[in-house]
Protein backbone atom coordinates (compact mmCIF):
# COMPACT_ATOMS: atom_id res chain seq x y z
CA UNK A 1 0.00 0.00 0.00
CA UNK A 2 2.94 2.30 1.11
CA UNK A 3 4.57 1.42 -2.15
CA UNK A 4 1.79 1.99 -4.71
CA UNK A 5 1.11 5.56 -2.80
CA UNK A 6 4.87 6.30 -2.74
CA UNK A 7 4.97 5.36 -6.72
CA UNK A 8 1.95 7.39 -7.79
CA UNK A 9 3.52 10.19 -6.03
CA UNK A 10 6.85 9.91 -8.06
CA UNK A 11 4.40 9.23 -10.97
CA UNK A 12 2.86 12.34 -10.29
CA UNK A 13 6.01 14.84 -9.95
CA UNK A 14 7.56 13.05 -13.00
CA UNK A 15 4.11 14.34 -14.91
CA UNK A 16 3.72 17.72 -13.34
CA UNK A 17 7.29 18.38 -14.11
CA UNK A 18 6.89 17.68 -17.91
CA UNK A 19 3.93 20.00 -17.53
CA UNK A 20 5.98 22.40 -16.11
CA UNK A 21 8.44 22.32 -18.64
CA UNK A 22 8.45 25.37 -21.25
CA UNK A 23 7.07 23.90 -24.33
CA UNK A 24 7.28 27.62 -25.69
CA UNK A 25 9.05 26.21 -28.82
CA UNK A 26 6.37 23.49 -30.04
CA UNK A 27 2.71 25.00 -30.89
CA UNK A 28 0.13 22.21 -31.98
CA UNK A 29 -2.66 23.58 -33.55
CA UNK A 30 -5.68 21.11 -33.44
CA UNK A 31 -9.40 21.86 -35.08
CA UNK A 32 -12.47 20.63 -34.03
CA UNK A 33 -15.30 21.48 -36.10
CA UNK A 34 -18.57 20.61 -34.15
CA UNK A 35 -21.55 22.40 -32.97
CA UNK A 36 -23.91 19.92 -31.57
CA UNK A 37 -23.38 21.05 -28.20
CA UNK A 38 -25.60 24.07 -28.93
CA UNK A 39 -28.09 24.90 -30.89
CA UNK A 40 -26.76 27.40 -33.31
CA UNK A 41 -25.36 25.53 -36.86
CA UNK A 42 -21.93 27.26 -37.76
CA UNK A 43 -19.60 27.21 -34.95
CA UNK A 44 -18.23 24.03 -36.77
CA UNK A 45 -17.05 26.47 -39.50
CA UNK A 46 -14.56 28.15 -36.56
CA UNK A 47 -11.15 26.05 -37.49
CA UNK A 48 -11.32 26.77 -41.12
CA UNK A 49 -12.45 30.51 -41.01
CA UNK A 50 -9.60 30.78 -37.95
CA UNK A 51 -6.42 28.86 -40.60
CA UNK A 52 -7.62 30.97 -43.06
CA UNK A 53 -6.98 34.21 -41.65
CA UNK A 54 -3.43 33.19 -41.16
CA UNK A 55 -3.50 31.65 -38.03
CA UNK A 56 -0.51 29.63 -38.54
CA UNK A 57 1.28 32.18 -40.38
CA UNK A 58 1.35 34.22 -37.78
CA UNK A 59 2.59 31.97 -35.60
CA UNK A 60 5.28 30.88 -37.02
CA UNK A 61 6.44 33.85 -37.44
CA UNK A 62 6.99 34.34 -33.84
CA UNK A 63 9.34 31.53 -34.30
CA UNK A 64 7.48 28.66 -32.96
CA UNK A 65 7.58 25.70 -34.51
CA UNK A 66 4.27 24.98 -35.58
CA UNK A 67 2.55 21.66 -35.93
CA UNK A 68 -0.97 21.69 -37.98
CA UNK A 69 -2.65 18.41 -36.69
CA UNK A 70 -5.36 19.59 -39.43
CA UNK A 71 -9.25 18.75 -37.93
CA UNK A 72 -10.76 15.99 -36.05
CA UNK A 73 -13.69 14.33 -37.64
CA UNK A 74 -17.14 13.96 -35.68
CA UNK A 75 -19.40 11.25 -37.33
CA UNK A 76 -22.75 11.98 -36.95
CA UNK A 77 -24.52 9.54 -34.52
CA UNK A 78 -27.99 9.43 -35.62
CA UNK A 79 -30.05 8.20 -33.08
CA UNK A 80 -29.36 10.70 -30.23
CA UNK A 81 -32.29 11.35 -28.08
CA UNK A 82 -32.57 14.03 -25.01
CA UNK A 83 -31.66 12.38 -22.04
CA UNK A 84 -33.16 14.45 -19.20
CA UNK A 85 -33.69 17.31 -21.48
CA UNK A 86 -30.10 17.51 -22.35
CA UNK A 87 -29.55 17.79 -26.50
CA UNK A 88 -27.13 15.27 -27.77
CA UNK A 89 -25.47 13.51 -25.33
CA UNK A 90 -23.96 10.75 -27.40
CA UNK A 91 -22.50 12.89 -30.03
CA UNK A 92 -21.26 15.55 -27.43
CA UNK A 93 -19.78 12.17 -25.52
CA UNK A 94 -18.37 10.67 -28.36
CA UNK A 95 -16.42 14.17 -29.44
CA UNK A 96 -15.25 15.09 -26.10
CA UNK A 97 -14.22 11.48 -25.81
CA UNK A 98 -12.18 12.01 -29.44
CA UNK A 99 -10.50 15.43 -28.87
CA UNK A 100 -9.47 14.41 -24.93
CA UNK A 101 -7.54 11.30 -26.70
CA UNK A 102 -6.12 14.01 -29.10
CA UNK A 103 -4.78 16.73 -26.52
CA UNK A 104 -3.34 14.30 -24.39
CA UNK A 105 -0.88 12.95 -26.80
CA UNK A 106 -0.18 16.28 -28.01
CA UNK A 107 0.35 17.49 -24.55
CA UNK A 108 2.07 14.44 -24.14
CA UNK A 109 4.62 14.76 -26.90
CA UNK A 110 4.95 18.14 -25.33
CA UNK A 111 3.72 20.62 -27.80
CA UNK A 112 1.53 23.75 -26.06
CA UNK A 113 -1.66 23.02 -27.55
CA UNK A 114 -4.19 25.00 -29.46
CA UNK A 115 -7.43 23.74 -30.18
CA UNK A 116 -9.48 25.72 -32.32
CA UNK A 117 -13.53 25.01 -31.74
CA UNK A 118 -16.30 24.61 -32.25
CA UNK A 119 -18.64 24.82 -29.70
CA UNK A 120 -17.85 25.19 -25.27
CA UNK A 121 -19.10 21.89 -25.14
CA UNK A 122 -15.78 20.64 -26.20
CA UNK A 123 -13.82 22.20 -23.40
CA UNK A 124 -14.79 18.86 -21.14
CA UNK A 125 -12.78 16.84 -23.88
CA UNK A 126 -10.08 19.50 -24.01
CA UNK A 127 -9.52 20.44 -20.37
CA UNK A 128 -9.71 16.97 -19.58
CA UNK A 129 -6.98 15.74 -22.01
CA UNK A 130 -4.95 18.08 -20.51
CA UNK A 131 -5.46 17.25 -17.16
CA UNK A 132 -5.03 13.26 -17.83
CA UNK A 133 -1.03 14.83 -18.63
CA UNK A 134 -1.33 17.21 -15.94
CA UNK A 135 -2.59 16.19 -12.73
CA UNK A 136 -2.05 19.53 -11.39
CA UNK A 137 -3.95 21.44 -13.83
CA UNK A 138 -5.32 24.50 -13.08
CA UNK A 139 -8.22 26.42 -15.43
CA UNK A 140 -8.19 30.19 -16.22
CA UNK A 141 -11.85 30.35 -17.89
CA UNK A 142 -12.43 33.64 -20.35
CA UNK A 143 -15.92 33.74 -20.69
CA UNK A 144 -18.69 35.98 -20.31
CA UNK A 145 -20.00 32.36 -19.00
CA UNK A 146 -19.63 30.08 -16.18
CA UNK A 147 -21.18 27.13 -18.09
CA UNK A 148 -21.81 25.59 -14.66
CA UNK A 149 -25.35 24.02 -15.13
CA UNK A 150 -26.30 20.95 -14.43
CA UNK A 151 -28.60 19.12 -16.57
CA UNK A 152 -30.96 19.65 -13.61
CA UNK A 153 -30.05 23.39 -13.61
CA UNK A 154 -29.73 23.97 -17.53
CA UNK A 155 -32.16 26.42 -19.17
CA UNK A 156 -31.22 25.39 -22.53
CA UNK A 157 -30.39 21.70 -22.44
CA UNK A 158 -27.32 22.49 -24.23
CA UNK A 159 -24.27 20.70 -23.22
CA UNK A 160 -21.95 24.28 -24.02
CA UNK A 161 -23.22 25.48 -20.70
CA UNK A 162 -22.39 22.67 -18.60
CA UNK A 163 -18.88 21.69 -19.27
CA UNK A 164 -17.80 23.26 -15.69
CA UNK A 165 -20.17 21.35 -14.12
CA UNK A 166 -18.59 17.86 -15.57
CA UNK A 167 -15.44 18.39 -14.74
CA UNK A 168 -15.74 19.50 -10.78
CA UNK A 169 -15.73 17.08 -7.91
CA UNK A 170 -18.04 19.12 -6.29
CA UNK A 171 -20.66 18.81 -8.32
CA UNK A 172 -20.31 14.91 -8.93
CA UNK A 173 -23.63 14.11 -7.36
CA UNK A 174 -25.25 16.61 -9.10
CA UNK A 175 -24.58 15.55 -12.92
CA UNK A 176 -26.73 12.18 -13.63
CA UNK A 177 -24.66 9.72 -15.58
CA UNK A 178 -25.66 10.47 -19.57
CA UNK A 179 -25.43 8.44 -22.41
CA UNK A 180 -21.88 9.01 -24.10
CA UNK A 181 -19.92 10.31 -20.74
CA UNK A 182 -19.38 6.93 -19.52
CA UNK A 183 -15.70 7.94 -20.11
CA UNK A 184 -15.42 10.85 -18.13
CA UNK A 185 -14.82 11.45 -14.66
CA UNK A 186 -14.72 14.85 -12.56
CA UNK A 187 -10.89 15.65 -11.94
CA UNK A 188 -10.75 19.26 -10.69
CA UNK A 189 -11.39 20.93 -7.88
CA UNK A 190 -13.18 23.94 -7.51
CA UNK A 191 -10.09 26.00 -6.14
CA UNK A 192 -8.65 24.97 -9.52
CA UNK A 193 -10.38 27.29 -11.30
CA UNK A 194 -10.48 31.04 -11.94
CA UNK A 195 -13.31 32.79 -13.90
CA UNK A 196 -12.27 36.20 -15.55
CA UNK A 197 -15.02 38.10 -17.55
CA UNK A 198 -18.53 37.05 -16.19
CA UNK A 199 -18.10 41.06 -14.54
CA UNK A 200 -21.79 42.12 -14.54
CA UNK A 201 -20.69 44.73 -12.22
CA UNK A 202 -17.82 46.79 -12.59
CA UNK A 203 -16.60 49.25 -10.06
CA UNK A 204 -14.20 52.24 -11.75
CA UNK A 205 -13.57 54.01 -8.12
CA UNK A 206 -10.79 56.40 -6.92
CA UNK A 207 -10.73 59.05 -10.03
CA UNK A 208 -10.15 62.23 -7.83
CA UNK A 209 -9.98 65.33 -9.85
CA UNK A 210 -8.63 67.31 -6.87
CA UNK A 211 -5.62 65.64 -7.14
CA UNK A 212 -4.70 66.45 -11.09
CA UNK A 213 -2.45 69.60 -11.60
CA UNK A 214 -3.92 71.04 -14.07
CA UNK A 215 -7.15 71.41 -16.05
CA UNK A 216 -5.63 68.77 -18.74
CA UNK A 217 -4.50 66.29 -16.26
CA UNK A 218 -7.85 65.75 -14.90
CA UNK A 219 -9.40 65.56 -18.25
CA UNK A 220 -6.89 63.02 -19.27
CA UNK A 221 -7.20 61.09 -16.40
CA UNK A 222 -11.30 61.16 -16.48
CA UNK A 223 -11.12 59.83 -20.32
CA UNK A 224 -8.84 57.53 -19.25
CA UNK A 225 -11.49 55.96 -16.83
CA UNK A 226 -14.17 56.22 -19.66
CA UNK A 227 -11.79 54.61 -22.20
CA UNK A 228 -11.08 51.81 -19.64
CA UNK A 229 -15.34 50.68 -19.03
CA UNK A 230 -15.92 51.70 -22.82
CA UNK A 231 -13.24 49.00 -23.90
CA UNK A 232 -14.53 46.53 -20.87
CA UNK A 233 -17.91 46.67 -22.69
CA UNK A 234 -16.95 46.21 -26.02
CA UNK A 235 -15.46 49.25 -27.65
CA UNK A 236 -12.52 48.46 -29.69
CA UNK A 237 -10.49 50.32 -31.78
CA UNK A 238 -7.58 50.21 -34.44
CA UNK A 239 -4.75 51.63 -32.66
CA UNK A 240 -2.04 53.04 -34.57
CA UNK A 241 -1.02 50.21 -37.09
CA UNK A 242 -2.20 52.40 -39.81
CA UNK A 243 0.27 54.45 -42.06
CA UNK A 244 1.97 56.92 -39.91
CA UNK A 245 2.34 59.32 -42.50
CA UNK A 246 -1.76 59.70 -42.68
CA UNK A 247 -1.17 61.20 -38.76
CA UNK A 248 -0.78 65.16 -39.12
CA UNK A 249 1.66 66.33 -37.81
CA UNK A 250 1.20 67.99 -34.40
CA UNK A 251 3.10 70.25 -31.87
CA UNK A 252 3.96 69.17 -28.05
CA UNK A 253 0.77 70.95 -26.62
CA UNK A 254 -1.39 68.98 -29.21
CA UNK A 255 0.65 65.51 -28.51
CA UNK A 256 -2.77 64.88 -26.16
CA UNK A 257 -4.62 64.69 -29.67
CA UNK A 258 -2.39 61.65 -30.92
CA UNK A 259 -4.10 59.27 -27.98
CA UNK A 260 -4.13 56.22 -29.94
N1 LIG B 1 -20.42 28.67 -23.77
C1 LIG B 1 -21.56 29.32 -23.89
N2 LIG B 1 -21.82 30.02 -24.96
N3 LIG B 1 -22.43 29.19 -22.88
C2 LIG B 1 -23.74 29.77 -22.89
C3 LIG B 1 -24.57 29.23 -21.78
C4 LIG B 1 -25.94 29.86 -21.77
C5 LIG B 1 -26.83 29.38 -20.67
N4 LIG B 1 -26.28 29.69 -19.37
C6 LIG B 1 -27.08 27.88 -20.80
O1 LIG B 1 -26.79 27.15 -19.90
O2 LIG B 1 -27.53 27.43 -21.81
Amino acid sequence: MALRGSLFRLLKTQLNHSCQQSRAQSVAVLGAPFSRGQKRRGVEHGPKVIRDAGLIDRLSALDYSVHDFGDLTFPKIDKDEPYMGVRSPRNVGAATKKLSGAVSRAIGAGHTLVMLGGDHSLAMGSVEGHAQQCPDLCVIWVDAHADLNTPMTSPSGNLHGQPVAFMLKELQDKVPDLPGFGWMKPFLTSRDIVYIGLLSVMDLVEVNPILGATPEAIETTASLAVDVIASSLGQTREGAHGALHEIPAVNAEDTEQLRL
